[in-house]
């Protein structure tokens, strides 16, 4: 079975590309989604991409997703500095887990350098730019193969 990877952003990553464009660049969410399926499908992985403004969404998906992935990357956006439940919901599940932010989080607003995510993530990107994804989806790829299917209870 080919390895699959579940891409999750968060809050107001829909608005990538006309959201602070200083900040953030001027690719959108669909450029990045794009490039991520093309660079998927040469590394013959499958990336499914879902986005939500909604921290319930996000941790119903990331529950969907126990047994029938290999891999997370996570743009929590503000959810990576608040979210509890997603920290949790990762951990229930057992799938490792990328966090990646656009933009450095540690050259801004001193509250943005907390994340309920990373101290359990397998990695975590930031201040790459959207090249972020390109790096996390490489690195997915090489090191996070596990078996789907045997971690389903
Ligand atoms: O929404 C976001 C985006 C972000 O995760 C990033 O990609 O740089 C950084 C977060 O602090 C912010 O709330």
């Amino acid at each position: 079975m080919a390895q699959k990877i579940l891409l999750i952003n968060g809050p107001n990553l829909n608005l990538l590309g006309t959201r602070e464009p200083q900040i953030y660049g001027s690719a959108t969410l669909n450029d990045v989604v794009k490039q991520a399926k093309i660079q998927a499908s040469e590394l013959s992985i499958q990336v499914e991409a879902f986005q939500s403004n909604h921290e319930g969404a996000i941790v119903d998906k990331i529950q969907a997703a126990r047994g029938e992935v290999d891999a997370v990357i996570i743009n929590p956006g503000a959810f990576t500095h608040t979210s509890v439940a997603i920290r949790d919901a990762l951990l229930g599940v057992g799938i490792p887990f990328v966090e990646i932010h656009v933009s450095n989080v540690h050259a801004r607003e001193p509250w943005r350098k907390h994340s309920y995510l990373s101290d359990k993530a397998q990695a975590v990107i930031c201040g790459l730019g959207v090249f972020g994804y390109t790096a996390a989806i490489e690195f997915a790829a090489k090191h996070m193969k596990v078996n789907v299917g045997t971690s389903k209870l």
